[in-house]
């Protein structure tokens, strides 16, 4: 379990979070949501100790990380900046963290089995791709075999097959009853990974959310439908207590009823169609409605480029 209480950072003029209150709880995949800047990073660095909020705290199972007696067996994180010496093979750097916190040999091997790495633990990790560089993070986090994990971006940059494994991955975790933290810029990829969201914007908690719930409240279809006859036709589905409205290009919407049932009101009275589809409304959408006000920058309509040049 993971406890923030008015955790704050503060550099210089820029308050990077402020005074946020969460808590992540163990047998899920809580979400950590939100634009460029918005705070994900300084947040799972406060909770690893790498940063001291500036005012109040952040623990883990109930202590900060520097009072707990072995931190690699509480918590592991695979956090942006890595710090992988390149000139050590994997095999190697594992061992080391492994010696320096008096985790048994044996372990080293099973970390590198569970990553999938076996081919490549006794290359050195300078000449490893994004892809690999991962597993071996991922590697060193699960060492201790802890119980709560935090994962900062961790599909960033990586090929189809391997966004598939750490998704995979952070779930079976979960599954095992650890509590695992998952920022990502990308409400797409929390969507597919988490059961719960915290979205965070210019440093404050802006919603702390259930999944399931917040994809029921903003994904929420609708039909399009077009006849040639689209005043008697909107008449007839009003009738029916569905709720209309008229999209740009004159086409209308229903919202509250299938396509089977506005086709067969339609066809109860002769009317043409010419069109009926169902229009899902997009997470992302809802998401940068959400976070609107929150990101740091906006990026700026590019201008027609002038002919000729
Ligand atoms: N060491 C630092 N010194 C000064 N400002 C910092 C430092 N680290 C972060 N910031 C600022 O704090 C704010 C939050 O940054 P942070 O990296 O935590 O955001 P983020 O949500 O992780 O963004 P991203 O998705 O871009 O990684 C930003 O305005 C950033 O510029």
């Amino acid at each position: 379990m993971i406890t923030a209480e008015r955790l704050t950072k503060r550099y210089g003029d820029t308050t990077a979070v402020d005074a946020i209150d969460f808590t992540v709880r163990p047998g899920s995949v809580t979400g950590f949501l939100g634009p460029n800047g918005a705070g994900k990073s300084t947040t799972m660095r406060m909770v690893m100790g790498l940063d001291h909020p500036s005012g109040g705290r952040v623990t883990v199972n109930g202590r900060a990380y520097r009072d707990l007696p072995a931190p690699l067996h509480e918590v592991g994180a695979l956090l942006e900046a890595k710090a992988i010496h390149g000139g050590r093979t994997a095999y190697n750097h594992l061992l080391w963290l492994a010696k320096t916190n008096g985790i048994p040999r044996r372990r080293v091997n099973e970390v590198i089995g569970m990553v999938g790495l076996e081919a490549v633990a006794h290359k050195r990790s300078g000449g490893f791709s994004l892809g690999m560089g991962q597993r071996l993070g991922i590697a060193a986090a699960l060492l201790g075999d802890p119980g709560v994990l935090l994962f900062d971006e961790p599909v960033n940059g990586l090929d189809p097959e391997g966004i598939r494994w750490i998704r995979t991955l952070i779930r079976s975790l979960a599954a095992e009853g650890r509590t695992v933290f998952v920022s990502s810029h990308l409400m797409s990829e929390m969507a597919l990974t988490a059961d719960h969201l915290l979205v965070i914007g210019r440093g404050q908690i802006i919603a702390d959310t259930d999944m399931a719930d917040f994809i029921a409240r903003n994904s929420a279809a609708h039909v399009r439908v077009r006849s040639p006859q689209s005043g008697v036709l909107a008449e007839a589905l009003r009738d029916r207590g569905w709720r209309l409205g008229r999209a740009d290009d004159g086409a209308l919407t229903v919202e509250g009823a299938t396509p089977e049932q506005i086709g067969d009101v339609a066809g109860s009275r002769g009317l043409y169609l010419h069109e009926l589809s169902v229009v899902s409304a997009s997470l992302e959408d809802a998401f940068m409605r959400l976070t609107a006000d929150s990101v740091e920058y906006h990026a700026r309509t590019e201008q027609p480029i002038p002919a000729g040049v």
